[in-house]
């Protein structure tokens, strides 16, 4: 028996259970809602795609998975459950055990990772401090794993220093640590946004490579539709704090049923094949993110919002086997849970 049947909204078993998780920040100006009762699933062996304009919430949700919040952080209500266990009601030196080992993420800026006055060698090593084996074994599989991710002549390149390298070979280096210590579960925040697009491709292609090899799962945060089609089997679409889509790839890509899902994709450079000298944009604006907030959360910049709108807020819809979706609009018949 599952958690919760009424918002799972997938079959697969998942590996991460997040359910009904409300997050806020503390601010001078009052309480940012960044996340309002946010759930996901990520399954064994699946790799699972948060998209969404800029501030819906993607990395509060990638680094409350990973423990990683900010002081001002206050989870109000919520579980993140992880190969069984709620980490948010684990200690601190029982989730820090967690870090590098069953859990591991990558950086938008591989600078955050990496020790800029350590070398490669001995920060590769160090990361396998929960695998067993000699110094020189670990270097061992640290030199296979820099083969692995596409850098050149690992053997004399290793001693190096973070400096000594481009941002793509940073990058992959990054991934090759994170992927050294075969975590269950990798998080990947923005890995491909400060690279340039033929850079991204390599990464992306690598990263599906890779997780296909050790069978690890990943949720994987990114503006860029076109990766996450690439390398995601499922995909969560994020509005100012709230996830108001989700499914298979393919048929939230192919069948949108959220208002916000449709604009987002019409509005994908990727997507638009006329000559167009301006990108189209969706008109409005994202909400302020400060108070309580009742009703549909995008209603404000939605074409079709009615009354219900302005009063409720939605539930989730099931528009698919694998899909559901938070909009009035999508008929009582499909409504399961609140
Ligand atoms: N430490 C913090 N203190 C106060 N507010 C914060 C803090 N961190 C994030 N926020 C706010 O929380 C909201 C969600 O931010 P978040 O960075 O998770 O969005 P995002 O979707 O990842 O955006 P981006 O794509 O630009 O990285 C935003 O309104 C942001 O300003």
């Amino acid at each position: 028996m599952r958690r919760d049947d009424s918002i799972s909204p997938t079959s697969a078993l998942p590996l991460l259970e997040i359910r009904r998780l409300c997050l806020d920040f503390g601010t001078p100006r009052g309480r940012v809602h960044a996340l309002r009762n946010v759930s996901l699933d990520v399954p064994f062996g699946q790799v699972v795609g948060i998209v969404g304009e800029s501030g819906s919430g993607k990395s509060t949700l990638a680094y409350a998975a990973m423990g990683l919040l900010p002081e001002n952080a206050d989870v109000t209500a919520g579980s993140i459950v992880f190969e069984g266990k709620d980490l948010l009601k684990m200690s601190a030196p029982a989730r820090r055990s967690l870090l590098g080992d069953r859990l591991s993420m990558i950086f938008q800026d591989p600078m955050t990772a990496l020790n800029p006055v350590r070398n490669i060698e001995s920060q590769m090593i160090d990361i396998q401090h929960h695998e067993q084996g000699s110094r020189s074994e670990k270097r061992a599989r640290a030199l296979e794993m820099l083969h692995r991710v596409g850098i050149p002549d690992p053997q004399s390149r290793i001693g190096g220093y973070p400096h000594h390298f481009s941002g793509g070979m940073r990058q992959r280096i990054c991934i090759a640590m994170a992927l050294l210590v075969r975590p269950a579960l990798l998080i990947a925040d923005e890995p491909t946004t400060a690279l340039d697009a033929t850079l991204e491709v390599q990464i992306i292609r690598l990263l599906k490579d890779l997780q296909k090899e050790i069978g690890c799962s990943i949720l994987f945060v990114s503006h860029h539709l076109g990766a996450v089609a690439e390398l995601c089997d499922r995909v969560a679409v994020m509005y100012a704090g709230e996830v108001v889509e989700q499914g298979a790839v393919r048929d939230i890509f192919h069948k949108p049923a959220h208002p916000y899902t449709r604009a987002l994709l019409e509005c994908d450079p990727g997507r638009i094949r006329k000559k167009t000298r301006t990108l189209p944009t969706i008109p409005g604006e994202v909400p302020s993110l400060l108070g309580n907030k009742i009703g549909c959360i995008f209603r404000t910049r939605c074409q079709h919002a009615i009354s219900r709108c302005v009063q409720e807020n939605p539930g989730e819809y099931r528009v698919g086997v694998d899909q559901v979706a938070r909009c009035h609009l999508l008929g009582e018949e499909r409504l399961v849970s609140a």
